[in-house]
């Protein structure tokens, strides 16, 4: 029997492992049967939480078809919320992912603010930009985010040749005075998802488009509110990008790979 914690972020979630003792190695299909909906505990990803010199933990991150992936930007923020739980931290961590050191905070009121990584290289289009935030991204801009086919068009776009062979995210957004309103077809989970952190991330520095300066942006998914703060040194590029949301504990269990 497996001991597991469930967390969601904004309703992305995900099952964490804590894998400092345990030292388990799990399979595709092991990861992809315990995120199942029906078969399993259910998750858009499984992280573990592993040892690591010079830091509080190691995030190792698998989408919910089993094969590990980039960064995801709700899971960092729920894998620092499992680190406090299990009084590996107190109020901030310092962690090492796929793509490098990140700081997150747990701030006042519960949140989490998670410093992601300097964004580099944004191609800006008449109807859409392409970034990466820590996993790659297309953001779509729409008149009206709630009449999209989110599944069917995102799909279409993650699987476009132009991204193969690791394919792209695909975020819909629609601007709503200052805020944004975004939904994501998720690559690795082949849906499309209550929110997606680093999706959020991606939507919001591809909407200032080639402005400069500070920035702090409110988004809103069907899994909540996300808030986006950053700096543009320039239309394709940002730094001090964080990506401040909640972290919620949902339950813990064991689980059984017999
Ligand atoms: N599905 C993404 C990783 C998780 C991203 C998302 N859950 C987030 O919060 O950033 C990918 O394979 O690129």
């Amino acid at each position: 029997m497996i001991p597991f914690s469930k967390y969601q972020g904004t309703g992305n979630d995900f099952v964490l492992i804590d894998n400092r003792e345990l030292h388990i190695s799990l399979t595709t299909e092991q990861i992809a049967f315990m995120c199942h909906r029906r078969f399993g505990i259910g998750a858009d990803g499984l992280m573990l939480l592993e040892k690591a010199t010079g830091f509080d933990f190691r995030m190792v991150y698998f989408n919910s078809d089993g094969n590990e992936s980039t960064m995801c930007g709700n899971g960092g923020r729920c894998i620092t919320a499992f680190a406090r739980d299990l009084g590996i931290i107190t109020g901030h961590a310092h962690f090492i992912a796929i793509d490098g050191a990140h700081e997150a905070t747990v701030l006042s009121d519960g949140d989490i603010a998670l410093h992601m990584n300097n964004v580099q290289d944004v191609q800006h289009f008449a109807d859409h930009a392409i970034l990466n935030t820590g996993s790659p991204h297309y953001v779509e801009w729409v008149e009206d985010v709630a009449a999209v086919d989110v599944f069917e068009r995102g799909k279409h776009i993650r699987y476009d040749a132009a991204f193969a062979p690791g394919g792209t995210n695909v975020n819909f957004v629609q601007r709503d005075g200052t805020m944004l309103k975004v939904r994501t077809y998720e690559r690795g989970v082949e849906d499309e998802t209550y929110s997606c952190g680093t999706g959020v991330t991606a939507a919001a520095i591809a909407a200032s488009g080639n402005a400069t300066g500070a920035f702090s942006t409110d988004i809103a998914t069907p899994g909540g509110k996300l808030n986006v703060s950053f700096i543009k040194d320039s239309a394709a590029s940002a730094t001090g990008v964080v990506l401040t949301g909640p972290a919620r504990h949902v339950f813990s269990g064991h689980i059984s790979l017999g």
